[in-house]
Formats: structure tokens, C-alpha cells, sequence
């Protein structure tokens, strides 16, 4: 007999997981436990009558590096090839990032014309701050705040405002708080590598590559800088569902897993609502809060490590404009925490994704996101705010920020309650104290998904094949 694995938790994490373990040539037996009544976690895309797709959660996934290059070969693997919408590095939504302080919107500046000069907002040109970069000693603390990094590499500006509004952009939290060396491990080695972040990221760590496909080929040679699928992201979580199935994976939705206990056997005993399974193997595709929730007591140390991964809850407004013209045309914008911390930015999803507009429609889709680590203070408890109050809210962001008076034609109000984990200074030391304890106990469980070492789409599939590699190997 085969032995069992269980994976718990249907994201994407989950089901790269499955994805990786069933298409081995002698595949465990493997069951997906998923909560809620649908697969994919924060990959959520409404699709209306008239042909619109509204994303709710990632609206792009990054084609570069060993894990974009790795994502794309899923994809192409799920047959998804013709449903790629890409954005190439020639498109507005490729070259235009704005930021709005001030009042105002001010395109990021981009190649070196945009170096020399003082770009607002700011207020020496940002070659000096590269030129400190090369002239300033490594740091030699294991770990910083983001916005410490920055500011003793890059100087007080690029910290305040653009390295704010890039931890606003992509983790929804406070650069403040976040650790260098566990959001842009990058950066952080770049430093220590080369002695400075730009000589780091410029001479590279190696031309390591991914599984390579014909879409990842296109991807460098049109320099794409994002892409998405036909029918919205949640279209992937939906490929690897009808690739799984007919390879005998079990996809239980309606499934929340309440506790888990170590069999006097060395078996993990799941037990669920209706009653209990025996796995010989877990992967926990989990939050790690959730996970620490059905630990069982003997892994305290582990649960409560857990429990000091928090995350920031977003809430995410799809609005959809008539007749209406954006005052620029580009990506989105994001709003430094100093100009207004509730409001994190506003993503031109028109630009980018047209496709997704209704049949023949020449709409302004835009997605408003509000909240993140500013969530309580601005809000209050996300389970008790009125959507009424987040749209209202973002509607008033639209016509202040964009210019755009009427109102919206369409609009969607979810709000993801801890939605995005964030790596606290320090998190390095945690995941380590983790995989030690799981070493130590040689416990049958591996933790992947965006608690851990990364929150892309990218990252969270590529947790997901390292685990089944080991997990695999041990098997064998
Ligand atoms: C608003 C937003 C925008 C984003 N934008 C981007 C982007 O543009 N590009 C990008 O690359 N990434 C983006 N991300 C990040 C990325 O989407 C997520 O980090 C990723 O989807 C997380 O996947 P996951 O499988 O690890 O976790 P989740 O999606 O959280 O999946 C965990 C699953 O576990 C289930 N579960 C919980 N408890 C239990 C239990 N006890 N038993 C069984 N099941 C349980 C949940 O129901 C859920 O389905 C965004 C995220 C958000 C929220
Ligand atoms: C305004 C809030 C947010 C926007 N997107 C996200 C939030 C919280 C979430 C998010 N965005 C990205 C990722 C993945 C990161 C990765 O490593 O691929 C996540 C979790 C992508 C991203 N978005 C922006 C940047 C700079 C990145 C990193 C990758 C890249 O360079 O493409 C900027 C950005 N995000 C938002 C807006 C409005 C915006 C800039 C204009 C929305």
C-alpha cells in the first residue's frame, strides 16, 4: 500500500502541493482538506454575465527568476497556455508606477534620465542616493526593519516614500515592522554579498534558472513584467483541481481540520467534523495561526512560534467606471502611510488587464485596497465593519485621487480578514527555531504556503515543491 498524505489547505499552496506529489511516477495515496465550500484561498476572480473578471486577491504573477520560471511551467504543464494574458515590458502597465502624496500623482521615475534629475516627490535626484549606497559600510545586524535598511543605504526619503509604499504594495504592512532580511531577501544579501545593495543586485548571485517552457522562453523575450489568466487567477486553482481529480487526488471542500494527534502507530490522526482520518504523512498549507490552532499539546514550542506570525486584514473594493478617462495610465498607485495610511492604493486593472473588461465595453476597472497593518486603527475590527463605510470610502479616494465624478457603474466589497502574513524583525530566527523543532521531534509535517518564506503566488508554489521534494526523498 502506498503510504497516505494529507494535505491540509486548499490555496494555491495546497494545491501545488498535490500537484507536485501526484505527478511523480509512484505517487502517494493523497488527500486535499480544505475548509470553506471552494478551492484556491485568496485566489478569488467573480466573472459576470456580461464577461467581466473582478479579481479579489492577486490580479498579476511575476514571470522572473527560478519561481516565475517554475510557475509558468505548471501552467503550461495544466494546459492554461492559451489563456495567458501577459503584460509585456513595453506596456504602460509595465513601464508607469505612480505614487499620490501631495495631492497630487507622480510617476516613479524609470531609466536614467529619471536618476539625474530631482523627480517629485523627491527632492534631490535619486542618484545620490545609489551613490551613498556604494559608499556606505555593510551593516553587520542579523536583522532591520525595512525602512532602517533603507534609510542608512538609501537615505530618509527613499525610506519614507518609496520603500513605505512598496511594503504598503506588496505586503499591506508597515515598513517599519517588516524585516529586510526576511521580505527582500534580495536586498538583504545583496548588502552582505557586495558590501552595496545596487553592485549586489547588479552583479547577480548566479544565473540559476527554473524548469523552462515555451511560455517562460516568450516571457524574456517580451520582457513581460506580470501576466494573469482569461478568466481570473482563480482559474488556476481550477486547472489544478481538474488536473488532480483524474489522478486519483481526493479534493475534500467542507473539510476543516479540528485537531491533529500522533497515533501511538506514528500515524497522524486528522479528525474533521464528521470524523477522522489516519495520514502517514502532513503538509500543512495552513496560516501558521490556523495551523497552531489543531496542534496537538506536545507541539506547544511549535504552536506558540506560530502564533507570533501575525497578519494584516485588506479590504478590497472592485469598482467599474463608464464613460469615464483616467487621469494617467499605468499599473496603479499607492499612497505613502504618511499622505493617508487607511488608503494603501488603487490598481488600474483596465490597463493592465483589459481583457476583463465586459463584452465590447470600454470600462475603468479599478480595485481600491484599504486597510493592511493600518486595518484597526482606520476601521476598526474588520469582522464588524460596514462595506457600506469601504466603499464609500474608496469611492471618495477615486474622485479625490483619479478626478473621476460619477458614480461607479459596478462595485464589489470584500474584506479579507489576516490576508497577508508579515515577517516581523526577527522572522528568520523563527522559521529557523521551526525546522529545528520539527527536525528534533522528526515529525511527519512540513509547513509550506505564505507564512513562511514568501507571500507571491510564486513563492507559495515554490514552498510547496521543495516540501514534496523532501517529503519524497524521505518516503523512498
Ligand atoms: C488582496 C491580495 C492581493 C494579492 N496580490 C498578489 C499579487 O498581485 N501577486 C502575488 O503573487 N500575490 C498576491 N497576493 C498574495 C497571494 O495571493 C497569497 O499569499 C497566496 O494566495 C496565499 O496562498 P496560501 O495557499 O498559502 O494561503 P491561503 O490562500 O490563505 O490558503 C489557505 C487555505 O486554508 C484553508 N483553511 C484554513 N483553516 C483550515 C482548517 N482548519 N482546515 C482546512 N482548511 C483550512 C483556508 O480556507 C484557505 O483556503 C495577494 C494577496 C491578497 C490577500
Ligand atoms: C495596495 C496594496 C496592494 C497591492 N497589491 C498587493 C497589496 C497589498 C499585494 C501584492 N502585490 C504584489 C505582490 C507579490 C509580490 C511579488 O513578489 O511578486 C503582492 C502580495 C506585486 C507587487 N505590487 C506592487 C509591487 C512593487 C509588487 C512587487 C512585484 C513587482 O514589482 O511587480 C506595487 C503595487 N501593488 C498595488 C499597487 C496599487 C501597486 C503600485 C502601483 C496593489
Amino acid at each position: 500500500m502506498p503510504p497516505t498524505v494529507a494535505v491540509v489547505g486548499g490555496g494555491i499552496s495546497g494545491l501545488a502541493a498535490c500537484y507536485h506529489l501526484a505527478r511523480g511516477p509512484h505517487p502517494p495515496k493523497v488527500l486535499l482538506l480544505e475548509a470553506s465550500a471552494r478551492l484556491g484561498g485568496w485566489l478569488q476572480s467573480t466573472r459576470t454575465a456580461d464577461g467581466a473578471v473582478f479579481e479579489h486577491g492577486p490580479r498579476g504573477i511575476r514571470p522572473a527568476g527560478v519561481v516565475g520560471t517554475d510557475t509558468l511551467h505548471m501552467v503550461s504543464e495544466l494546459g492554461l497556455e492559451g489563456d495567458v494574458l501577459p503584460v509585456p515590458g513595453d506596456h504602460p502597465a509595465s513601464r508607469n508606477r505612480f505614487l499620490y502624496t501631495g495631492g497630487a500623482l507622480h510617476k516613479l521615475p524609470s531609466g536614467l534620465g529619471g536618476l539625474l534629475r530631482p523627480v517629485p516627490p523627491f527632492s534631490r535626484a535619486l542618484l545620490w542616493s545609489g551613490v551613498r549606497d556604494l559608499l556606505t559600510p555593510a551593516g553587520t545586524e542579523p536583522d532591520e526593519s525595512v525602512h532602517a535598511f533603507v534609510h542608512r543605504r538609501f537615505g530618509q526619503e527613499v525610506a519614507d516614500i518609496a520603500v513605505d509604499s512598496l511594503c504598503r504594495g506588496v505586503f499591506a504592512g508597515d515598513c517599519r515592522a517588516l524585516s529586510i532580511r526576511s521580505c527582500f531577501p534580495a536586498l538583504f544579501e545583496a548588502e552582505r554579498r557586495r558590501r552595496s545593495v545596487l553592485l549586489g543586485l547588479a552583479l547577480g548571485s548566479g544565473k540559476e534558472r527554473g524548469a523552462e517552457s515555451g511560455l517562460s522562453q516568450r516571457a524574456r523575450a517580451e520582457r513581460w513584467s506580470q501576466w494573469s489568466l482569461r478568466g481570473g487567477m482563480e482559474t488556476l486553482a481550477q486547472a489544478l483541481a481538474a488536473f488532480l481529480r483524474p489522478r486519483g487526488v481526493e479534493l475534500h471542500c467542507h473539510a476543516p481540520l479540528h485537531r491533529l494527534r500522533r497515533h501511538p502507530d506514528g500515524r497522524w490522526q486528522l479528525t474533521l467534523a464528521d470524523g477522522t482520518v489516519m495520514a502517514d504523512y502532513v503538509v500543512s498549507a495552513l496560516p501558521a495561526a490556523a495551523l497552531a490552532e489543531v496542534l496537538p499539546a506536545e507541539t506547544e514550542p511549535l504552536a506558540q512560534e506560530l502564533r507570533h506570525i501575525p497578519a494584516v486584514s485588506v479590504a478590497v473594493v472592485n469598482l467599474q467606471y463608464e464613460g469615464v478617462t483616467l487621469p494617467v495610465t499605468g499599473f496603479g498607485h499607492l499612497v505613502p502611510s504618511s499622505e493617508d495610511a487607511s488608503l494603501l492604493g488603487i490598481v488600474y486593472d483596465s490597463v493592465a488587464f483589459p481583457q476583463h473588461n465586459s463584452t465590447g465595453a470600454a470600462s475603468v476597472r479599478l480595485t481600491v485596497m484599504l486597510g493592511g497593518a493600518w486595518f484597526g486603527q482606520s476601521f476598526g475590527d474588520p469582522v464588524a465593519v460596514a462595506p457600506a463605510l469601504l466603499l464609500q470610502r474608496a469611492q471618495v479616494a477615486v474622485r479625490e485621487q483619479l478626478g473621476l465624478e460619477p458614480a461607479p457603474t459596478r462595485s464589489i466589497v470584500k474584506v479579507h480578514q489576516a490576508c497577508i502574513p508579515q515577517y516581523t524583525l526577527g522572522h528568520w530566527q523563527r522559521i529557523e527555531r521551526i525546522n529545528r523543532f520539527l527536525a528534533e521531534q522528526r515529525l511527519p509535517l512540513s509547513l509550506i504556503g505564505a507564512s513562511y518564506t514568501g507571500v507571491s503566488v510564486n513563492d507559495c508554489i515554490a514552498s510547496a515543491k521543495v516540501a514534496v521534494g523532501q517529503l519524497l526523498g524521505q518516503l523512498r
